[in-house]
């Protein structure tokens, strides 16, 4: 009946006729709630199309340069700005505390549903209390004592990093003159392939024995060959047949770090979309790739988790290895139960995925930035040849580093009275506090980390992986933050690059790479500002072991070889495109070359420290870790949907508005009331009623607000700004880094 209505209704209606309803109906969806206002945020600023549809969101997502637009949106408008209809970006070091508080009720918003997979894990389940109990569970994998049997795995796997250099090494200096890529006579080599090795680190962190990516030499991981072989993968080992039933299906391999790298952004750009747009944004190819690069990483995991079942039958359980799924799988919940198989696969591939791409981007960036900054670079590489000892060892152990801390922490001058909170022993590196990234030691304390971390700290604070602001959903009562009231409902962020770049926390030089920073100013403020990790009860579970893996990356590496920019005029991709851009061996033109150090080599092998311990043994084949970058900006496609979408919006957004109200004058917009009709004239030609609105703006002006008068980020008035004007300051941004 209702159908015949409708068939008979459209049957009367001609496509023009169609056309306008379709029209008014997309912007009686994005109009309406405006006025409505049900999260009564209307009043906050932000680019125009922000107001009606999460699509300028989605926009600038897939674009790939997200936390550089809200970025110069704040600095626009001020420190809040409304991102989406109901999303609002508040860029204040003091809202953190608020937004992300433990017990404020804020849960995850509808955007990390796109990163499910399998079935949620604890990175993207977004019921409290289904977090709270899976935390729990992982939790046990990151506990002081997990993360210190971590360290023989992550000296195994940068071990093998540092040998394949090696081999590079000699390779070059075997060649003749004419075959060196480069470098210069006598001194050293460029390294454009060492990224790949830097890649595969994580990844074999991550898992370990099943990738063995490092020492294949290859980015290539097993995954069953069709959708049905991985089901019956995980149907067997539920059963305990493991390996048996695995080694019956057939078996691909797959490039994994490229395919972290798709899924991210995959799950970034379609986690912006409206839910009701997302089943539609799957069906183009852009998405639908990504969509199958979801299904092969979870079929990494998949055969992980099956390999390690099929091996632990195989071997007692005192002589099983300890890493991160074998400590998965001993977690518990509160009654005593272990993860079920379609969990526990769940949870490691949230492992992988949350602990590989994140370690291997920060150590990228942090060799970018020691590379385009030599004099820090030598400064560090003084700092490990001094204190760490010269023990002949290829890797830094976990004792050298803390030896590292403990200097750092005698060298402060030492309050007479130490406090509890500032105890030498808190000074220290240790793991006691849960948090290995922050300098121990209160305002107006004197500096207490070593030059090490302060490198680490630098890099995170520039590049974070994670550093566009995490939407958190309001709950019932709503929240105040920064006196001002979100109703529940809304969405809250708190933009970590942008915090990370607030002159009155940082200086006035925020841009530059400057560990010194570390050591001055109001270092409690610059800690309560400084959020790689997140804050609260989802901030980063991995934290402790990402750190001690950076700190044990960086010095190891540090000390054997030098790295320089290959091009210093042409700034890296590389913090921006981690992956993207070396799929083969190819696209490595702004990777830090590589040299090696012949100098600190030699000191390094001639004077064994008899102070040191002898560093812990390295069985070999273990080892593992886990995951990482859940948000690798880029991409693009989508945005040629999203851009459509938001050119017929504006369309028939002006159509419906304003088309007939709007005339052209000379150079000048015009308005007349309704009801008066005006052609295109001069300026003279605005009839009696007519108001000038000032200069004729662009279709692009839509999408900001013109002719603001609000507080600028500083406090200063931001007059009239325009989009034009903030594509030029955005260009010069990612100029630094394209
Ligand atoms: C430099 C390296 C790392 C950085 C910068 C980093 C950063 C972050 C951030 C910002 C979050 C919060 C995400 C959100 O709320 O949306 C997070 C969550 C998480 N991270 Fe990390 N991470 C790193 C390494 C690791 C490692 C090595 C692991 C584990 C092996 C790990 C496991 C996790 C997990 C499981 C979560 C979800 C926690 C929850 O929701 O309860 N991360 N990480």
């Amino acid at each position: 009946m209702i159908v015949d209505t409708a068939l008979s209704i459209t049957s009367h209606i001609d496509l023009r006729t169609a056309a306008f309803l379709a029209g008014l109906a997309v912007v009686a969806v994005h109009v309406v709630p405006w006025f409505l206002d049900p999260h009564g945020i209307r009043l906050y600023p932000g680019p125009f199309l922000a107001k009606f549809t999460d699509l300028w969101l989605g926009w600038v997502s897939a674009h790939g340069h997200r936390s550089e637009v809200v970025h110069h949106m704040h600095q626009k408008y001020g420190p809040i700005v409304r991102l989406a209809p109901n999303h609002v970006s508040i860029a204040e070091p003091d809202a953190l505390p608020i937004v992300y508080a433990h017990g404020n009720g804020a849960l995850k918003s509808e955007f990390y549903d796109a990163f499910v997979s399998i079935q949620r894990g604890v990175f993207n389940t977004r019921n409290r209390a289904d977090h709270a109990r899976k935390r729990k569970i992982v939790s046990h994998v990151f506990s002081q004592k997990s993360v210190l049997e971590f360290e023989p795995h992550i000296r195994e796997y940068v071990s093998q990093l540092l040998t394949r250099w090696d081999t590079m090494v000699e390779k070059v200096k075997n060649a003749s003159p004419s075959e060196r890529v480069g470098g210069e006579e006598g001194e050293g080599w460029e390294g454009r392939e060492g990224r790949v090795w830097l890649d595969c680190l994580p990844c074999d962190l991550a898992f370990g024995a099943p990738f063995g990516m490092l020492r294949a030499g290859a980015d290539s991981a097993p995954v069953p060959a069709t959708k049905e072989g991985a089901e019956a993968v995980m149907a067997a080992y539920g059963q305990g047949l493991g390996a048996e039933e695995a080694s019956k299906v057939a078996i691909k391999h797959i490039p994994a770090v490229q395919i972290l790298n798709g899924r991210g952004e995959y799950s970034m750009s379609m986690g912006v979309l409206p839910p009701h747009w997302r089943p539609i944004a799957k069906q183009l190819p852009w998405f639908k790739k990504g969509s199958k690069d979801v299904q092969a990483l979870a079929g990494i995991a998949i055969m992980a988790v099956a390999k390690r079942l099929a091996e632990d039958k195989k071997v007692a359980q005192s002589e099983r290895r300890s890493d991160l799924l074998s400590k998965l799988q001993q977690g518990k919940d509160d009654q005593g139960n272990p993860m079920g198989r379609e969990e526990l696969t769940a949870e490691a591939l949230t492992l992988l995925i949350a602990g590989s791409d994140t370690t291997s981007n920060s150590t990228c960036a942090i060799i970018y930035y020691l590379a385009s900054h030599p004099t820090a670079q030598a400064k560090l590489q003084a700092e490990l040849d001094e204190h760490m000892g010269t023990e002949d060892e290829l890797v830094a152990t976990f004792a050298q580093i803390r030896r590292l801390t403990q200097h750092a922490a005698e060298e402060g001058s030492q309050p007479s009275t130490p406090s509890k909170e500032y105890s030498t022993e808190a000074k220290a590196f240790s793991l006691k506090d849960n948090d290995l990234s922050a300098p121990k030691g209160a305002k107006d304390t004197p500096p207490t980390i070593p030059y090490l971390d302060a490198c680490i700290n630098e890099s995170l604070r520039l590049h974070s992986t994670s550093a566009l602001g995490l939407p958190r959903v309001i709950p019932e009562g709503g929240l105040t933050v920064l006196g001002q009231h979100f109703p529940a409902g809304t969405v809250l962020s708190v933009p970590s690059y942008t915090i990370h770049r607030d002159p009155s926390v940082w200086g006035e030089d925020v841009d530059e790479f400057r560990p010194e920073r570390w050591y001055e100013g109001d270092v409690g403020k610059m800690m309560r500002t400084f959020n790689p990790f997140s804050f609260g009860p989802r901030a980063c579970v991995g934290r402790n072991l990402a750190y001690l893996e950076l700190q044990i990356i960086v010095a190891s590496i540090l000390r054997r070889y030098n790295f320089v920019l290959e091009n210093p005029d042409q700034p890296g991709t590389i913090l921006y495109r981690p992956a993207r851009e070396h799929h083969g061996f190819a696209h490595l033109a702004t990777y830090p070359a590589i040299r090696r150090s012949m100098a600190s080599q030699s000191q390094v092998s001639t004077s064994p420290s008899p102070t040191t311990s002898s560093p812990p043994s390295v069985p070999p084949g273990s080892g593992d870790n886990n995951p990482g970058g859940f948000f690798s900006p880029s991409g693009s496609p989508p945005l040629i949907l999203a851009f459509l979408a938001i050119g017929l919006f504006s369309a028939a957004m002006i159509g419906v508005f304003g088309w007939r109200r709007l005339h052209f004058g000379r150079g000048n917009w015009m308005v007349a009331p309704v009801g008066v009709r005006g052609g295109p004239g001069g300026a003279g030609s605005a009839r009696r009623g007519q108001r000038a609105l000032g200069e004729k703006p662009k279709l692009v002006d839509l999408w900001t607000e013109r002719g603001a008068t609000r507080g600028g980020w500083d406090g200063a008035r931001v007059d009239d700004m325009r989009w034009s004007d903030i594509t030029v300051s955005r260009d010069s941004v990612l100029a630094q880094y394209s």
